[in-house]
């Protein structure tokens, strides 16, 4: 009983304590990211006078606060960004934030102590993610949650019937979703380690998942890796390959099938394949593009594909963790809007795949990005999903053909024939 009375009191202390503080803090942030911007040698010199930024509106949302600031003469939007980090970081700063709900959810089964301090242990390694945008004032906005760093697969992102796939969550809980009928064409890019090959794998397995009956799928895989390597005898994988040469000859089949499709689609009077009700659709999907480069005629068919395909149901994903203006050409570029950045390493590389800053800045979490397509841009977290989801998803669609595989275990033998594979008696051959 007494015991009771004291951890109650306890966290009811911790709690008022802790709501407190963060009242106090937010309330604060405000001025400090006036020091930070000072001090990070934003202020401009006028003769006699320093001009600074100055807070002009503040306003606390569900997800955080929202700042505005008129940004001295003499100063960009792109000075502010080039020092995100170190707002992000100087808000960061050792802010150790527990809510009465962070008590509630915690379990005791390391006992009151251990869970206390790993909660603050946690608490203390969070760091405030912002955002920064421009509309003529300087909009900061600290959000009082980081977006998870990790969001697993779950069945309930799949849209039967329908090529919108999920392409991760926004802060709001809101799935973004890339609607291959809509917004056509896709590149994504980023640093090696931070998820591209992830999310092609998600696509591809929600696409087979989708429109087992539709899907086409030309998977070039120029990483040396082996993420394709579980969908190559998949029903819907007409073209699997790992080598350039032999992607460029893929390349040029995929081209004479386009331009059919093309004839029979815009040659007719219409739009697209929609509108022709033509159900079948062909996704090319390049994992790693710049090793193609050098391959002149691949590279112009894809800039075709680019172009033409968006009619024909030939859509392109383009992969690369090189984003330069070589391997993404400007005419390449100019046809596919939608555009999927995780973390690069350069403000340069943001604005060749997004056309702005901004990648640069994402904090260094694999499966973080910037999506954009022609209407709008998040910040997301791709949903991750595991070898064995996928696995399981696509094993009904696997087939394996004109191979013969014999293995002496006991008196059977693997039979491989075009279909699925089947185990049989030497008697039965
Ligand atoms: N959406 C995600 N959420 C959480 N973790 C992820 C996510 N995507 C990738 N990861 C983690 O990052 C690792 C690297 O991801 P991935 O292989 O997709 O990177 P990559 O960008 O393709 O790198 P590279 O170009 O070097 O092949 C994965 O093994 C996984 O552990």
């Amino acid at each position: 009983m007494i015991f009771e009375f004291l951890t109650t009191s306890i966290f009811a202390g911790i709690a008022v304590k802790a709501f407190l503080k963060k009242q106090d803090l937010n309330e604060n942030d405000s001025g400090k990211i006036q020091r930070i911007i000072s001090l990070s040698g934003l202020n401009v010199k006028d003769g006699k006078d320093t001009l600074t930024t100055q807070l002009v509106h503040k306003k606390k949302h569900n997800w955080g606060w929202e700042y505005k600031y008129r940004i001295p003469l003499g100063r960009s939007f792109d000075d502010y960004l080039t020092k995100q980090k170190i707002i992000a970081d100087g808000l960061s700063n050792r802010s150790k934030q527990i809510t009465f709900n962070d008590l509630k959810a915690l379990d005791f089964d390391d006992g009151i102590l251990n869970s206390l301090k790993s909660l603050w242990k946690e608490r203390l390694s969070e760091s405030k993610e912002i955002e920064l945008d421009f509309d003529g004032l300087l909009i900061i906005r600290v959000f009082d949650k980081p977006l998870g760093k990790r969001i697993n697969w779950n069945e309930e992102l799949l849209k039967t019937g329908t090529w919108s796939v999920p392409i991760g969550y926004t802060r709001n809980g809101n799935v973004i979703r890339h609607d291959f009928d809509k917004d056509k064409h896709l590149i994504i890019a980023g640093a090696t380690g931070y998820g591209k090959s992830a999310i092609l794998k998600l696509i591809s397995t929600v696409l087979i998942n989708q429109q087992p009956d539709n899907t086409e799928l030309s998977l070039i895989d120029l990483k040396g890796g082996s993420a394709f390597h579980r969908f190559r005898n998949c029903k819907q994988v007409q073209n699997y390959s790992r080598d350039p040469e032999e992607a460029e000859k893929i390349l040029i089949d995929i081209q004479k099938r386009m331009n059919h499709s093309f004839e029979n689609v815009v040659d007719k009077g219409f739009e697209d394949v929609k509108e022709a009700k033509v159900k079948k659709r062909h996704f090319v999907i390049i994992d790693e593009a710049a090793d193609l480069t050098e391959y002149k005629k691949a590279m112009t068919i894809i800039t075709d594909i680019a172009r033409r395909g968006r009619s024909a149901g030939y859509y392109l994903i383009f992969c690369t963790q090189y984003p330069t203006m070589q391997v993404i050409p400007p005419q390449t570029k100019r046809n596919i809007i939608a555009r999927l950045c995780y973390v690069v390493d350069t403000d340069t590389a943001s604005r060749v795949v997004l056309d702005e800053s901004g990648a640069d800045k994402l904090p260094d979490i694999p499966g973080r990005g910037i999506y954009k397509n022609t209407v709008k841009r998040f910040v997301v977290q791709s949903p991750f999903i595991a070898n064995e989801e996928i696995q399981e998803i696509i094993e009904p669609y696997i087939e394996v053909v004109k191979e013969e595989v014999q293995e002496n275990i006991a008196e059977t033998k693997t039979v491989v024939t075009k279909g699925r594979k089947h185990t049989v008696t030497f008697e039965e051959i």
